[in-house]
């Protein structure tokens, strides 16, 4: 399916700067169901749990090289076995994008594919 997330890059033409509406945010959610949406529908949040701080680091850099790649960063809480992955574009006044779902899906993919030890919880 040509518009499967996943198979998408990050846009920095207008449609990538423009702030989601609603409907669009709920539909594009079904894509990335283990992500949280907050109130506001400003920001994505995924939580991601590990054995310990090199599988996390693991995922983390692995995440970094994703975030580089399509030139959109996540903010990421990182603790001993544990990270927090939020995506809010920054340039569009911290609000949705279609860039914060395109890589919310790479990092499910990632998450899905990498080996970062056994998966504790989603
Ligand atoms: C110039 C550069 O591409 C922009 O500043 C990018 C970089 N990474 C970004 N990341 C996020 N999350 N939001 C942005 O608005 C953003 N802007």
């Amino acid at each position: 399916m040509m518009s499967q997330l996943t198979q998408q890059q990050c846009r920095y033409d207008d449609e990538g700067k423009r702030p989601l509406e609603l409907d669009e945010i709920k539909s594009l959610s079904e894509q990335v169901a283990a992500w949280t949406i907050n109130s506001e529908g400003t920001r994505i949040v995924r939580q991601f749990n590990f054995k310990n701080y090199y599988h996390t680091m693991n995922f983390v850099n692995a995440i970094a090289w994703i975030a580089n790649k399509e030139a959109h960063h996540p903010d990421l809480q990182v603790s001993y076995g544990h990270c927090e992955v939020t995506f809010t574009t920054h340039d569009s006044g911290n609000r949705l994008t279609i860039n914060d779902f395109i890589c919310a899906a790479k990092v499910d993919a990632l998450m899905d594919a990498g080996n970062f030890g056994p998966k504790l919880v989603d």
